[in-house]
């Protein structure tokens, strides 16, 4: 059988000149910016320049663009090798939301290749109407055909297996600190989007509630959330203010990126620059970060499974929780209602 498996993710900036106009798509997704338009499209101008400055000299730090887009496709390459392991005939397109290679790139490629399926997997293990549906939409407006989704995959076996082992294995290689806290940092969302019936905030805790069965016993573990993005009030409790209560508790660090499955600016800027200084100050004596998920074989191995199941499911919404159609509290889920 052909498969085609398309890979949603955010996609990133290039190169420094690539920074404006990455930004600026962002910020003109009205799953971003609820506005109508034309006043959407000004604010997204407004913000993208505005921003720009500051976000070039982050990523000046990664080389000047985002390393999303080559880190994805190594996740590409090894997850086609893995599935066409299983004998079928499998190909990994790139669909990213806001930079190259774009959906519509995808959807042209994945018709050149003309399979007998497509599966589409978003990079994102938690569904949010900001990241996986955004691009679900976006996969429908610009004529990507018939596909199964796989919504979201927050307590998939090898994911939670992978996380466990990235953290037990990053505090054994730097001298097994005691008195340990984890952190495990999501991306935040704002409050009213979560308030509105978004699900990730409670796949993201369904996520750690998974990990944290897995360590150690005697390990403190909390949730928190990273990257705030303008003056709306966001989820919490902020990775700053854990970092900072961290200190006051005597606590040494080992962060994790638990909703990111990939290296990028919030994880080699916020997480290893930022949040590593904010610890300094605050008289964190050891900071430790765990790698985000990569190619690591138990994530890999997590994945080709849902896709062989995504293959057998008739429905075209699909989720790794067994059995059930979709994780959510079903008064909660955006599927049964999904606009496009
Ligand atoms: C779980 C994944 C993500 C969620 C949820 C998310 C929500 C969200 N993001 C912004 C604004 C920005 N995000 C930026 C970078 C960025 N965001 C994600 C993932 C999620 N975002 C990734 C993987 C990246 C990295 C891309 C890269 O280039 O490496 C940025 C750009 C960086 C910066 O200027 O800070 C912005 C802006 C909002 C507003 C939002 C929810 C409403
Ligand atoms: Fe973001
Ligand atoms: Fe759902």
């Amino acid at each position: 059988m052909r498969v085609a498996i398309v890979l949603f993710n955010l996609g990133g900036p290039d190169k420094a000149e690539s920074v404006e106009p990455f930004l600026f798509n962002l910020f003109k997704d009205k799953a971003i910016i609820t506005l109508p338009n034309p006043l959407r499209w000004l604010v997204a101008k407004l913000i993208s320049s505005r921003r720009a400055e500051e976000a070039k000299v982050n990523y000046a730090k990664m080389g000047g663009g985002s390393p999303l887009l080559p880190e994805t496709q190594k996740q590409a390459d090894v997850l086609e090798q893995s599935l066409r392991e299983t004998g079928l005939d499998a190909r990994c397109f790139l669909a990213m939301r806001y930079w190259h290679p774009f959906t519509e790139d995808a959807v042209k490629k994945v018709a050149d290749f003309a399979p007998d399926k497509v599966i589409l997997l978003p990079l994102y293990p938690q569904y949010s109407t900001i990241t996986t549906a955004s691009s679900v939409t976006e996969w429908k407006k610009v004529g990507g055909g018939d596909a199964t989704t796989i919504c979201c995959y927050p307590t998939e076996e090898g994911l939670i297996s992978a996380h466990v082992d990235k953290l037990v294995s990053t505090w054994k290689e730097n001298g097994a600190p005691d008195n340990l806290r984890v952190l495990l940092s999501a991306h935040g969302l704002p409050k009213k989007v979560v308030d509105a019936g978004d699900p990730y905030q409670w796949q993201v805790e369904q996520t750690c509630a998974a990990v944290k069965e897995k360590l150690p016993s005697d390990w403190d573990v909390e949730i928190c959330y990273q990257s705030k993005v303008g003056p709306l009030e966001w989820i919490g409790p902020s990775t700053d203010d854990c970092v900072k209560k961290a200190g006051k508790d005597n606590k040494n660090v080992l962060v994790s990126p638990i909703a990111f499955v990939s290296e990028h600016i919030e994880t080699l800027v916020e997480l290893d620059d930022e949040y590593a200084e904010l610890a300094i100050e605050n008289g964190v004596k050891s900071y430790l970060r765990a790698p985000a998920l990569g190619i690591s074989s138990e994530f890999i191995g997590g994945l080709t499974k849902l896709v062989r199941k995504a293959i057998l499911e008739k429905s075209d919404i699909l989720s790794s929780s067994e059995g059930r159609l979709c994780p959510h509290n079903w008064s909660k889920c955006p599927h049964t209602n999904f606009k496009s």
